[in-house]
């Protein structure tokens, strides 16, 4: 018994200064570590193009598969069949620690549960009334409702828990994408408060974008989303030259000009307009 008690006192510890870095937010809100910063983020970004155009090839293997989304195929009929997936996965995940990561939102936050995972004090870079800043309802409305229908062939094939495991991946790159423009807020203003102060005092949201946009910068990303989607949806074909793109090229470049990148600025206007500084 001795012995359980002591080896316990450390997990205890380390459980009271975590609970206390996520309710206290003076001890949230330390400066950045030194590699964190508004060059290394894009980087970051860039390689999440990576996963995300790979993650819609993966979704189009799968037809639409209608039955996975309307509630009138589900036995209670009020939640679809990827919604019951996806809050079943994001309560698990959540047991596993992955909301412990403020980059990773939950779709279904209310579904929270008990961590089973050893706690880690991540870096805490956001101003914590503003943390909770989100896209989370758009992402979900885009997915379903515009994008999903533009990249997969109509139909049904039965492979419903394949294709509702496909979706929350393309959710979950999505929803770390978008929602990182938290962090991009945040490293934004940290270098260069002086520009944003004022915009962010008189509750601005207009001048706030017109100052957190660099056009340079999102015709670059679009450009190299529509490149990359034409090589990485390229089949390997030893006899003949294949043409057919697993997924369109000018789809994922769309869906940033349309979706990604304007709904990143929101979320960074967003978050800077609960800045109280
Ligand atoms: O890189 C930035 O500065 C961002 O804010 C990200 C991002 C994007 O979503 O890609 C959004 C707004 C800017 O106009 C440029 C790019």
């Amino acid at each position: 018994m001795a012995f359980i008690a002591e080896s316990s006192l450390p997990l205890i510890l380390v459980c009271f200064l975590s609970y206390n870095i996520y309710v206290l937010p003076s001890l949230c809100y330390s400066s950045s570590p030194p590699e964190f910063t508004l060059d290394s983020l894009r980087i970051a970004l860039e390689k999440q193009e990576d996963f995300i155009i790979f993650s819609l090839i993966e979704r189009a293997r799968y037809p639409y598969n209608y039955p996975v989304y309307e509630t009138s195929s589900m036995a209670n009929r009020n939640r679809s069949f990827v919604e019951i997936y996806v809050r079943q996965t994001e309560a698990i995940e959540s047991k596993f620690g992955r909301y412990q990561n403020p980059e990773e939102l939950p779709f279904f936050p209310g579904d929270a549960h008990p961590q089973l995972a050893p706690p880690h004090r991540f870096p805490q870079l956001l101003y914590p009334p503003a943390a909770s800043v989100n896209a989370s309802q758009s992402i979900w409305d885009m997915y379903f409702n515009d994008l999903l229908p533009l990249f997969t062939k109509k139909g049904y094939d039965g492979n419903y828990q394949q294709t509702a495991a496909s979706d929350l991946i393309c959710l979950q790159a999505l929803s770390k994408r978008i929602n990182s423009g938290r962090f991009v807020a945040e490293l934004k203003f940290r270098d260069e408060p002086k520009s944003y102060l004022p915009a962010i005092h008189a509750k601005d949201s207009e001048s706030l974008m017109r100052l957190l946009t660099s056009t340079s910068v999102e015709e670059a990303v679009v450009r190299r989303v529509f490149e990359k989607a034409k090589i990485f949806g390229q089949d390997v074909n030893l006899q003949k030259n294949s043409t057919e793109a697993k997924v369109e090229p000018s789809v994922v470049s769309m869906l940033y000009q349309q979706w990604v990148i304007p709904l990143t600025k929101r979320v960074e206007v967003d978050y800077l307009l609960r800045h109280s500084y």
